[in-house]
């Protein structure tokens, strides 16, 4: 059984569930479930504050788990990332009162409150600058107002939180993070299990990220069409009834399918469609 470490709550908890479910995997179906055992795939998944996961991981019990790239640099466990899962996208910032703090080093000798203390105190380290560091578990935003720092380091998304807290970012972003899925440092990962776990996430990913495009195009056109669609491998060309025309078949980007649709008309397509894929191996 493959052991699969998942995050309980939070940001990551509902969108790792999602793409575990996309890619077969039977899903906990209420949120106090701290085990499920799926025996048809042979995986047991265990529900983990995110925040702990890459302890677990590290530890070696479980064999893989999914979290975020920024929590995994604060545990300073020794696991690492295997595959970036594009969601739960966000920087991670330094932010103040307008300025209050101009950038790194007018931090010397103040207080910075963060719930990523072990991010802010190696990053501080490496650019030179003594600041103490106090420790909040949420709503890291509030702690200016409130007295308890002059600063603050925080995940930033859309800004919308420091907005409203009339807070402003300073300095270069500390770091940019994802969720990924992530092994204890050096672990195999050639395993036959792991393996096949990672392709069915990978084919989760693709097909998120591509659509099926079909259309008829006159011969002479081929060349151009293809340049258009040029598919991962190659498209799939074949004849048509009627003579001198062709079908094209091909994987698309997803954002680019308008464009694409539009520019193969231009050319003299036609009956060009675009379908979902719903799972894939490449
Ligand atoms: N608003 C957000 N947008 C995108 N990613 C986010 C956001 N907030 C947190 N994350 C990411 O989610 C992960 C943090 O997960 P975690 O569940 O600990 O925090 P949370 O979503 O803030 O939940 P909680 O309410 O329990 O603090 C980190 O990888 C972080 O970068
Ligand atoms: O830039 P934004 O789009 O506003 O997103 C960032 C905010 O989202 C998260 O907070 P969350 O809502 O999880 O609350 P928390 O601070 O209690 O963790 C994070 O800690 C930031 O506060
Ligand atoms: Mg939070």
């Amino acid at each position: 059984m493959l052991r699969i470490a998942v995050p309980n709550k939070g940001s990551l908890s509902g969108p790792a569930s999602a793409m575990l479910h996309e890619a077969g995997y039977q899903q906990r179906k209420e949120s106090k479930e701290l085990v499920l055992v799926d025996p048809d795939n042979e995986v047991e998944f265990f529900y983990l504050r995110p925040k702990d996961i890459a302890i677990y991981v590290s530890a070696g019990k479980l064999d893989i788990g999914i979290t975020g790239e920024d929590l995994l640099i604060d545990s300073g466990a020794h696991a690492e990332s295997i595959l970036p899962l594009g969601f739960a996208r966000s920087t991670f910032r330094f932010a103040a009162k307008p300025g209050a703090v101009k950038n790194l080093a007018d931090l010397a000798g103040r207080t910075i409150a963060t719930s990523y203390e072990g991010i802010v105190a190696k990053y501080l380290a490496e650019q030179g600058v003594d600041a103490s560091v106090v420790h909040l578990d949420g709503a890291v935003e509030t702690a200016i107002e409130l007295g308890v720092a002059d600063a603050i380091a925080d995940v930033v998304e859309t800004g919308t939180s420091l907005r409203n807290a009339g807070l402003e970012v300073f300095g270069d972003p500390i770091m940019r993070s994802e969720a990924v899925v992530i092994r204890r440092t050096g672990a195999d990962t050639e395993d036959a299990k792991v393996q096949q776990f990672l392709r069915r996430l990978q084919g989760v990913l693709v097909a998120r990220t591509y659509v099926m495009m079909d259309y008829d195009c006159r011969a002479e056109h081929l060349d151009a069409a293809v340049a258009l669609t040029p598919g991962l491998e190659g498209p799939t060309i074949s004849p048509l009834h009627s003579e001198g025309w062709v079908a094209v078949r091909a994987m698309v980007l997803a954002k680019e399918a308008q464009r694409i649709m539009d520019d193969l008309y231009a050319l003299g397509a036609r009956a060009i469609l675009t379908t979902a894929i719903h799972a894939c191996r490449l």
